[in-house]
């Protein structure tokens, strides 16, 4: 796979083992949900590394002092539905006051293309650092298209957070949008003939809302 300069992997053990136990069959509903919730909230944790800081003056019970406190952009965490619903209270956990888009894109069964039935995003929106969020990067339709739609509306400063990625969708999302920062969990072998992701965990919106 050829290396991309904005591309950033995680292979924290945390992140790869709860990945792991992701994958399997027989995890359930209420385990892959949580789940889901840890590895955006640990992947989190990273992807969030450069939001900006500014010195404010507080008083401890010693003395008043300078120290750092996030300041400035503010976050959206926008999730494309429904699968990355599962993702957004994780990255909560770290940023409370994060307002929340939603974008609703479902996959065609036989042409694969996104189709789009929802968008509404948080304002001001140019002036938020905007957390793309969804556990499966597979062609990259869904995500190069939430993209565009976030663009369109004026978002500038966007991250994508996935938890599984295809070779082919990191290579289309690079290519579409060469501005964004994607960080992906793993980076698995390849899509099927039905544009699945192998050896990936099936469909995750199927299976955190225990639906099919
Ligand atoms: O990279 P792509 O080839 O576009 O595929 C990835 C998309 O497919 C899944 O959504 P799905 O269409 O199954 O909708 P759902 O989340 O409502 O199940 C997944 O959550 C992504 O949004
Ligand atoms: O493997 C895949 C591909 C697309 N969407 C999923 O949920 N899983
Ligand atoms: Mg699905």
């Amino acid at each position: 796979m050829e290396k991309f300069e904005n591309v950033t992997y995680f292979n924290h053990p945390l992140i790869q083992h709860k990945i792991s136990i992701l994958r399997k069959k027989e995890t359930g509903t209420n385990e892959f949900r949580h789940l889901v919730e840890e590895i955006a909230m640990l992947e989190g944790f990273e992807a969030l590394n450069d939001l900006p800081l500014e010195e404010v003056e507080i008083e401890t019970p010693i003395e008043k002092c300078k120290t750092p406190m996030i300041s400035g952009r503010k976050l959206a965490i926008v999730p494309i539905l429904r699968a990355g619903l599962g993702m957004v209270e994780g990255i909560l956990a770290l940023v409370p006051s994060a307002k929340i888009g939603h974008i609703g894109l479902y996959r065609d069964e036989e042409t694969f293309e996104p189709h789009e039935y929802y968008c509404k995003l948080p304002s001001p929106i140019e002036e938020r650092t905007i957390v793309v969020c969804d556990p499966m990067l597979a062609t990259g339709g869904s995500a190069i298209d939430a993209i565009t739609m976030i663009k369109k509306h004026g978002g500038r400063n966007i991250k994508f957070m996935c938890i599984i990625a295809a070779p082919e969708g990191v290579k289309a999302l690079h290519e579409a949008h060469p501005d964004v920062q994607i960080y992906i969990g793993h980076l698995d072998r390849c899509l099927n003939e039905h544009a699945y992701i192998c050896p990936g965990l099936g469909d995750a919106g199927d299976r955190i809302f225990g639906t099919k």
